[in-house]
Formats: C-alpha cells, structure tokens, sequence
C-alpha cells in the first residue's frame, strides 16, 4: 500500500529551495504580478516593460539571436524600427513556413493534408527540421488567433473550450462516427435511428462539433465525415484517450479547485479532483478505483497506447542510441543487470534486449499486471530468456540487490514529493556503489524555452497529474532534490533528452566515490 501522505516523516527532508523561491519572485516582476508599487500604476507598468524587455534581451543574447530575429518573435504588436506588425508578420512565417512543409511533402510524394474524410488522420514520420517547422507553424497560428480577437474576445470566449469537451464527450460515449460508412452521407432523422439520443441534443453536439472541423453538413440535415470524424471512427485507441479525458479527467479537472480548498497542501493520492468527482475522497487512489472497473482500466490503457505512440513519446527515443538515446554498451559488455520499476508489460526492456545480446532484465509491476504480460514476452528465445517478469510493490523494499540500473518511465510523475522520495528510498538497501537510477519522465524547462507546442503539452500534463493524482511534472532542481531527500548517497548527474523527443532522462549514481576508490585500490 502507498505510505501515508500526510505523515509528517516525508516533509522532513524537504526543504523549500530558496533558488525556487527567488526564480519564482523574478518572474512575478517579469510578468507585471509583483506586488503593487508606490509609484502608482503608469510607473509599474514601465517598470514592467523594462524590466521584460531586459529579460528578454538576456534571453536572446543567451540563445544568439540577432536583433531583427528576436524582434520578429517579440509579442509587441509592432516592432522597433520596423513597419510590418506582429500580426502582419506572423501571417508572413506561416505562409513561408507552410510552403516549405508542403514542398517537403510533394519531394516525398505524401499528401498534403486537408479536411477531406480521405485525408490521412496523420503525417507519417517527419525529419526533425521538418518538424519544427510544423511546430512552429502551430506555435505562429496560435499567436495570430490571439492576437487577432484580442484579449477580451480571447478570453471571454476562450473559456469555451470546456464546452468543445461537452460536445466531444457525448459524440465519443455514444459512439456517433462510427454510425455509418466514412464516404457516405447520412441524414440526421436516419442517424437519430441509431442513437439513444434525441434529435435535438444530437443535432446540437454535432453542429458544436463541426465548429471545430468533426462532421460537416453538405445540405441541411445531411451530415458527412471530415478527417477528424473519420479518425474518431476508425482509431480504436483515438477514441479510449478521448473517452479517458472527457470521462475521467474532465470531470476531475471541474473539482480540481474543490479539492485544493479542502487541502490546500494537495499531496494526497485519495484528495485529488478525481476524488471530489467519484466520491472517493480519503477511499482509494484512481488506480485502485480503475482496478474495480475492468472497462474504464481497459480504456485508460488503450489511451496511454494512443499517447505512446504519438509523436514524442516513442520508446525508440529512449532505446535507440542514433537517435539519442541512452547507451547500455558497456553495461552490455558486463552482461549487467537493468530493473524496469513499474515496467508495465516490459515493451523497453523487449526493445533493450533486441538491440543488447548479454544484458538481463527484470520486469517489476503489480501482481494482476504481471500476470496479464504476453507468455512468452517474445517470440525470439534470446530475447525472452533475458526478461524476468516479477510481481513487485515498489512502496516496499527492492528485491532486486545489486542490479547496475534501477529504471521508472511515467512513474515519477504520477507521485507527489512524498511519495515519490518513498519510492527513490525504497532502492536505497538493494544499490551497490555506481548503481545507476534513470527517471524517464517529462523535465519542465524555464517558461519559454520550449518550442510552444511542446510547452503546452507538457504543462498540461502537470495538469492532468494534479487532477487525477495530487502529482506534478518536475523540473531538474526539483528531480535533483528528490534524490537528495531521499538520501545524501545519490550524485545527481543531470538531465538528457534526444532531439524531437519530449521526455528527458533524469540519471542519478549511487555512491560513484566508493567505485572510484574500489578501482584505485586494484591500480
Ligand atoms: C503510467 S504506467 C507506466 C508503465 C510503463 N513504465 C510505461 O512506460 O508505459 C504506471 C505503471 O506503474 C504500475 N504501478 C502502479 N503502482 C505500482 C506499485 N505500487 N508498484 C509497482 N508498479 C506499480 C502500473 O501497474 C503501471 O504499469
């Protein structure tokens, strides 16, 4: 069972950083929030811009940008000494931007994507240049929308958005897309037939629906498939991450602030928003609630497959050293020992041990998802006879000793501090000196240093970790500091990610002196 969350023990050793505290004073100065000045309100605000566009010189001169470059990615609306506006400009890169990814694509004879039920619900594999300049396109696309309705329109509407959930919700629970054939049409009476649902609350969800590209009418009361609709028809997966968020994380995230009134130190696995919604409050974790209902642990995950494979989060990232991934060679060499903790089905250690010959590897995860691992986990015997699965609990003691790399991919991130520093401690009696811990998690970044797209995702992750789990996506100093509170014997040896890849590679070492020592003894 997880430890007590609110047990005193877990917050003794950790101590609020001051360098978080002064990063956290400096940019409510940058972003005007600081508290109110004596000089009244038109000094502040030039206190403001100064002290902005100060940041923003530092920033530009850390990354090298010439003037012209940062100016054009300042959120002015007009910059110094030039006549074209942001928004003008904006226009100008998507354009550009988008007339070079469709010229990658024509070379590469992939279609260019449009709204068409036929278009693919995908681009394949993009290179990495191609990619970014797809991001940005985004990144621009957004910016303009913003700028282009103006903060009060943006944000009076924008709240909105939750209602593009409502209608979502009710066309993926009832199954809607998949009512009739992709390239045909069907009409509202006819598709009222196939649903439960009235013809006035079909019709309204649908057309809701249409606003944002899913469904589309061609004559009145004559509705068609678009890409999108199409995608939600066909992708089994698509429609599990869909039915997971407006199910279980939408209703969650609506008592979120609920759950931060009642306990506002918001660490508890049982006092999350997703407590509030289920009515499990100081009951049970989401994952035991999950346990009970075989069909909503099922559809959680299908949607983590759909998350897995989206652009970003392949395990190739982690497993393929050409790509930056992590490399095992020498480990390999000695035929050592990796533990995937909470290692699901084993799919990394399967993929390790296709490209490694002698390491071997240990699968740790519940007991119902161990039993339920493909046997064998593959068909080639070199690959399985080097996977051991094993039922473990890792809130109790490691049972694997004197492994060489003890690995957790998204299970840090599902833990508050508490609980998170338990689990590091946990490997604590099994580590031998230079054993190695690898967290593979997202790894936030300064606000702004991530390409805007990705930003987004992955603070909307620490979204979805607090609402359903009290949990949070962390930043170095943060991961850094786990490993501290956990025990003074680790050496934190920093972060890694491969390019295009979102999730970073925390490492830390047990001990290195003691290995150090040990092998001038043998010189
Ligand atoms: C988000 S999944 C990550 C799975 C896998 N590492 C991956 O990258 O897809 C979390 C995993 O932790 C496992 N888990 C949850 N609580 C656990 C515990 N107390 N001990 C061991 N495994 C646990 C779950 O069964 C699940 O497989």
């Amino acid at each position: 069972m997880p430890p007590d969350p609110d047990s005193p023990d877990f917050w003794g050793r950790i101590v609020l950083s001051v360098k978080m505290t002064k990063k956290f004073r400096l940019s409510a100065i940058f972003n005007g929030t600081s508290s109110s000045s004596p000089a009244g309100d038109e000094e502040t605000k030039k206190q403001n811009r100064r002290s902005f566009s100060l940041a923003t010189s530092l920033k530009n001169l850390r990354e090298g940008k010439t003037k012209s470059e940062s100016s054009s990615n300042s959120s002015d609306s007009t910059a110094e000494g030039q006549s074209t506006s942001r928004m003008a400009a904006l226009a100008q890169q998507i354009a550009r931007d988008t007339e070079k990814l469709e010229a990658y694509m024509r070379e590469n004879d992939l279609p260019i994507p449009t709204s068409d039920v036929d278009s693919p619900s995908q681009y394949p594999k993009l290179p990495e240049d191609i990619q970014r300049l797809k991001q940005d396109i985004i990144a621009a696309t957004r910016e303009l929308n913003r700028l282009a309705h103006g903060p009060q329109e943006y944000l009076r509407w924008g709240v909105w958005a939750f209602l593009d959930v409502l209608a979502l919700t009710i066309i993926n629970h009832f199954g809607i897309a998949k009512l009739w054939p992709p390239n045909e049409t069907i009409t509202l009476a006819e598709l009222q037939t196939k649903t439960t649902l009235d013809p006035i609350n079909l019709a309204r969800v649908l057309r809701a629906a249409m606003t944002n590209g899913i469904f589309r009418e061609p004559e009145p009361g004559v509705i068609a498939h678009t890409a999108a609709s199409r995608a939600l028809a066909e992708d089994d997966n698509l429609q599990a991450w869909i039915g997971f968020n407006c199910e279980d994380i939408f209703p969650a995230s609506a008592h979120v602030l609920q759950a931060l009134k009642a306990f506002p130190e918001a660490t508890s696995l049982t006092r999350a928003g997703f407590q509030f919604a289920f009515d499990t409050v100081d009951r049970e974790p989401m994952f035991a609630t999950f346990g009970k209902d075989p069909a909503r642990a099922r559809r959680m995950g299908k949607a983590m497959v759909s998350l897995t494979g989206g652009e970003g989060y392949e395990p190739s990232y982690f497993v393929d050293v050409e790509k930056g991934g992590y490399d095992f060679s020498d480990l390999d060499a000695r035929g050592g020992v990796f533990v995937d903790v909470g290692g699901s089905h084993g799919f990394i250690c399967v993929e390790l041990a296709q490209r490694y010959k002698n390491m071997k590897f240990v699968v740790q995860d519940l007991p119902k998802t161990i039993d339920t691992a493909p046997k064998p986990i593959h068909s080639d015997p070199q690959v399985a006879s080097r996977i051991e699965l094993m039922a473990h609990d890792f809130f109790t003691e490691q049972t694997v000793k004197g492994a060489d790399v003890y690995y957790f991919r998204w299970i840090m991130h599902n833990y508050s501090t508490p609980y998170a520093v338990r689990i590091i401690k946990n490997l604590v009696p099994a580590l031998k000196p230079g054993a190695r811990v690898l967290i593979n998690d997202h790894c936030l970044r300064e606000p702004g240093a991530e390409n805007a797209w990705d930003e987004r995702v992955m603070r909307h992750m620490d979204l979805v970790m607090l609402t359903l789990l009290n949990a949070q996506e962390r930043t170095e100093d943060e991961f850094r500091e786990l490993f501290r509170a956990a025990d003074e014997g680790f050496v934190f040896k920093g972060v890694r990610r491969a390019p295009g890849c979102r999730m970073s590679v925390i490492e830390a070492v047990w001990k290195p002196d003691e290995v150090e020592k040990e092998e001038e003894k043998k010189d």
